[in-house]
């Protein structure tokens, strides 16, 4: 069990947290949070052994663990001055701070600063519940940081015209917007991005997207093909493979003669020099891959996501899907975070709504198929489930006959 330890001083807390670990029980969404009194002056999360440290607003000598300035007094620092401070300091997070018209959070990401920017920020005791609340049910500190924003506006919108939301946040127009060079007050805030500004990507034939199996030679890509699929992806991880151009240009060809749509892993140059129908890359792409060229050349987009900052991010950059995972343990791939189960990947999928169609990817078998199926996703990419079935026409008939929409939906 995850333990969550108040100081004195925030025992008001307390009845706004409360709340958010009964949602999170109910909808399932990670272990059991236990509530206690911390002995030291500061916050105490334990997760699975480990214990870390939160303070807000530390004075230089009480120091430790995560330090969360949530405090402003004018004059305000400038947004490009924080940015600064929060690369050079991974125990930082800037929360609120004020801006013209709005406010910005801000925290570490492997050597640089990334933010979210809203134009009401909400009410303070529920955003800091809600960071703490997340914390302690393992999210990562920038889905922490996102979902704390998105719950004290929708706390504060429940009790101006009582039509927000006090339990978990849900509704897209509640959370908070990346700041990336997509966003169109990036340059007036003064956020030095690193990503170009992109027009939306093509659109993918939602029809055609149910079973999306990933597979890693031309020779399975062309047999899916002539089995029926519609979707499909070449991920082959070794880009000295000397047939790899090759490969790419057979299932391309391959794609345009069975009407399908065949993306390319992380290849963009070659997927746009072949003219694919479509490249599927992940985050840590979206500051290196040539998006522009991408969406210029016509190729639709997938983006991978891993949790609720990185949905809202790549939702920036208007991608012909959103890809979520992983959701249940994998041997297919090493993945630096946790398996995100049904219940986060629902309240995912509600998020997005039909904002963009998603992908659900990890670990995903027959056995699971339907309950994936059910929580809305357009689509359901596996590797496995169809590579190391006995027979794989039999596994993708079966997958066909799970991945079914009602008309009426
Ligand atoms: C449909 C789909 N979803 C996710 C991934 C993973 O992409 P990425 O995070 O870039 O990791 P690699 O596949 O490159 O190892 C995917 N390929 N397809
Ligand atoms: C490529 C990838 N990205 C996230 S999970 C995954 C592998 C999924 O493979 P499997 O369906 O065999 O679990
Ligand atoms: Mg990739």
């Amino acid at each position: 069990m995850n333990a969550l330890c108040l100081p004195d001083h925030l025992a008001p807390l307390l009845m706004h947290i409360e709340p958010l670990l009964a949602a999170a029980d109910k909808y399932q969404l990670g272990e059991a949070v236990s509530m206690d009194w911390s002995g030291s002056e500061v916050v105490d999360i334990h997760l699975e052994g480990t214990t870390f440290k939160v303070a807000f607003n530390p004075s230089e000598s009480e120091a430790q663990g995560l330090e969360v300035r949530d405090q402003w007094i004018a004059p305000y620092p400038t947004l490009a001055e924080m940015q600064q401070q929060v690369a050079a300091n991974p125990a930082l997070v800037v929360c609120g701070l004020p801006t013209e018209q709005g406010c910005v959070d801000i925290w570490h990401h492997l050597g640089e600063a990334r933010a979210v920017y809203c134009h009401h920020a909400g009410a303070s005791e529920p955003q800091r519940a809600m960071l703490l609340a997340a914390l302690a049910l393992d999210y990562p500190l920038e889905d922490a940081v996102t979902l704390s924003r998105a719950h004290a506006r929708g706390y504060l919108e429940s009790h101006a015209d009582g039509y927000g939301e006090t339990g978990w946040p849900m509704t897209r127009a509640l959370f908070p917007r990346p700041l990336t060079a997509n966003h169109p007050e990036c340059d007036e805030l003064g956020w030095a991005s690193k990503e170009v500004a992109v027009s939306p990507f093509a659109t993918v034939e939602r029809d055609k997207l149910a079973l999306y199996p990933v597979v890693d030679t031309a020779q399975w890509v062309t047999r899916l093909l002539d089995l029926g699929v519609k979707t499909t992806q070449l991920r082959i991880k070794d880009p000295s493979e000397p047939t790899l151009p090759a490969q790419i240009t057979t299932i391309v060809e391959a794609g345009k003669q069975h009407g399908a749509q065949v993306f390319v892993n992380d290849y963009w140059q070659l997927a746009i020099d072949n003219q694919a129908y479509g490249v599927h890359l992940g985050q840590e792409d979206l500051e290196t891959a040539d998006l522009a060229a991408i969406q210029q050349a016509g190729l639709r987009l997938g983006l991978s996501t891993h949790g609720y900052y990185e949905i809202l991010r790549a939702a920036e950059f208007a991608p012909s899907y959103i890809a979520l995972g992983h959701i249940f343990p994998t041997t297919t791939k090493d993945m630096p975070s946790k398996p995100q189960g049904l219940n986060r990947l629902a309240l995912y999928q509600k998020l997005i709504g039909d904002a963009f169609p998603t992908v659900a990817i990890g670990g995903i078998d027959l056995s699971r198929a339907e309950r994936v199926w059910r929580t809305g996703v357009s689509s359901v990419a596996v590797v496995r489930a169809v590579t190391q079935a006995d027979d794989p026409a039999k596994a993708i008939a079966a997958f066909e006959d799970i991945l079914v929409r009602n008309p009426a939906e």
